[in-house]
């Protein structure tokens, strides 16, 4: 059995900064990985994605800026760059952050057998890895080669386990993976998951998603941009402003994808080479393929958590600090505790969770974890949004609205519109959400969160002036739009 100060079990961006940061303060550190390191996010998530919308997007606008005709795609070479960015699905670029930070990678799946106790099993095959074939699709991924020899000094059990001692604390940083809803049918389809989806060597003459949460719509909008027909299934955006569904349904129609808003898929069923999904309107769509992009499932059976007297079913419930109640010893970061399922989200519980097993205390009243982070969709209109859509407050609101481009700076923009809300809450003089929609507003966002993070007073907002021409006088149009309807109030 090895020894360390702490063990953090799962090595995506949650697991990795948690790790960095306490052995960066000096604790020795191991942390546990049985796919790949770099998590979900560098190689199924986050960065294939991008990679794969940002030249469809920089297209778009190319086109809509006068004076410039005719950008196109070169899909191979779109496929290429993002192959390049997820290193082939290969973790070897990512292994060297840990190592230089003195980080022990026990390549396994680990699980809790007592308090501070972690047991990993080797991955299956890891002297010979073999070639896991992802059949299910177009998409022949080869996992990484990872060899497993036992280190010097560890000690394994029988099954070939090995079992790890934490001194100070256990920091559970799983993830999630996609959720599979009870359709009839779906499972026998063999549906693309995210993973298929980022990860296609082909792009299919036809797609179907189902589910228009951020997964689907920022898929449907990578798939119309590379030449899949694509149609997507379920209401748009649900937890954000309506306004920023209606945007990208039309934005996403006006491209030539069929946005089916109304239904729900209720059955799919495989036919040769084509799947036909059952809407709940009685109606069939076929397509090459069937995306399922329908929400996640924490990554918590499997931990042992039970045999430890805790709830081990879907989320892994946290206080402020990032603990497990009931385990002063345990934490659980990231997608796996459900609270704001984003990489800057898990990469700041770390922070949280490793101040607090430092004995500092970063966790105090803050206002920027749940719900309410931040968030930016790569649609076209881009999401960027942060604290609570007007629909979901239950404080006394005032809501203005000032069109994205109107302002010297959106002149420049690209013409695709958008929307800008600001949602007061009135009886504090707080801002207590921002949603904006339009050509690359990704980087607008940061202002509104520390605006409200800060909980900085209307009156004093007022006097962070916007430079001219910049996108960002759209915070002018809001001051100028409050003060026009408190001088008609006062008349
Ligand atoms: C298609 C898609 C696009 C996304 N795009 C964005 C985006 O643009 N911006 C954004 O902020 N978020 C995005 N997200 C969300 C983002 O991917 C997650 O919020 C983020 O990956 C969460 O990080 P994590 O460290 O909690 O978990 P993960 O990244 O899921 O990493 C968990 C790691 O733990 C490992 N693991 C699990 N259980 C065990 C175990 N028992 N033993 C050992 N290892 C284990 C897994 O193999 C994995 O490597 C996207 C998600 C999807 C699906
Ligand atoms: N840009 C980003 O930051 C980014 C990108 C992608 C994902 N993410 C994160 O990943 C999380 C998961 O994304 P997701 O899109 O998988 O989940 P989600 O919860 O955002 O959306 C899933 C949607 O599928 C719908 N749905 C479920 N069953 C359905 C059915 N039978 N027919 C039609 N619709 C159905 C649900 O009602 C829901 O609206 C997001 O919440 C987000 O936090 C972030």
């Amino acid at each position: 059995m090895r020894t360390f100060d702490v063990v953090v079990i799962g090595a995506g961006p949650g697991g990795e900064v948690a790790a960095g940061y306490l052995a960066q303060a000096g604790l020795n550190v191991a942390i546990v990985e049985a796919d790949k390191v770099g998590g979900e996010c560098s190689f199924y998530a986050c960065i294939p994605s991008k990679a794969l919308l940002r030249p469809g997007e920089l297209a778009a606008q190319a086109n809509r800026t006068p004076g410039v005709v005719g950008a196109r795609l070169d899909v191979p070479a779109v496929l290429a760059y993002r192959d390049e960015l997820i290193g082939h699905l290969d973790d070897a670029g990512q292994v060297p952050w840990l190592e230089e930070r003195g980080i022990e990678l026990v390549r396994g799946h680990g699980r809790l057998i007592g308090e501070r106790r972690v047991a990993v099993t080797p991955p299956a095959g890891a002297v010979t890895p073999p070639a896991v074939a992802v059949t299910q699709s177009a998409v022949a991924v080869t996992q990484s080669a990872v060899a497993v020899t036992p280190p010097a000094g560890a000690s394994h059990d029988g099954a070939g386990e090995e079992v790890l001692e934490a001194r100070r604390a256990v920091i559970l940083a799983g993830g999630t993976r996609a959720a599979l809803p009870a359709i009839d049918g779906l499972a026998e389809a063999k549906p693309w998951t995210n993973r298929e989806a980022v990860t296609a060597q082909e792009i299919p003459e036809s797609l179907v998603i189902i589910g228009a949460g951020v997964v689907g719509v920022e898929m449907a909008q990578a798939y119309t941009s590379l030449g899949s027909r694509v149609t997507l299934i379920g209401r748009v955006l649900p937890r954000e402003e309506v306004f920023a569904g209606e945007q990208v349904s039309a934005s996403l129609r006006d491209q030539g994808a069929d946005v089916r808003a109304g239904v729900r898929a209720v059955a799919v069923s495989r036919t040769g080479k084509e799947v036909i999904v059952t809407l709940s309107d009685g109606a069939t769509v076929s397509a090459s393929e069937v995306l399922v992009a329908a929400g996640r499932t924490p990554q918590s059976a499997g931990l042992g958590l039970e045999e430890l007297g805790i709830a081990a079913r879907g989320a892994i419930g946290v206080d402020e600090r990032m603990r497990v109640p009931g385990a002063d010893w345990l934490y659980a970061i990231g997608d796996l505790n459900g609270r704001a399922l984003f990489t800057h989200m898990a990469k700041y519980q770390a922070r949280i969770a490793a101040s607090d097993v430092l004995g500092d205390d970063l966790a105090v009243d803050h206002l920027a974890d749940g719900p309410g982070a931040p968030r930016v969709i790569f649609t076209e209109p881009q999401v960027a949004a942060v604290g609570v859509p007007s629909t979901a407050t239950s404080h006394r609101t005032r809501v203005i609205d000032v069109p994205t481009d109107g302002n010297a700076g959106g002149a420049f923009a690209g013409g695709i519109g958008g929307t800008a809300r600001f949602v007061i809450d009135v009886d504090r003089d707080v801002l207590a959400g921002v949603t904006i929609t339009g050509a690359d507003v990704a980087d607008f966002l940061q202002a509104a969160t520390i605006a409200i993070v800060g909980e900085v007073p209307i009156r004093r907002l007022r006097h962070a002036v916007p430079a001219f021409p910049t996108r960002s006088e759209i915070w002018l149009k809001f001051f100028d739009a409050l003060a026009a309807e408190e001088t008609s109030g006062r008349r």
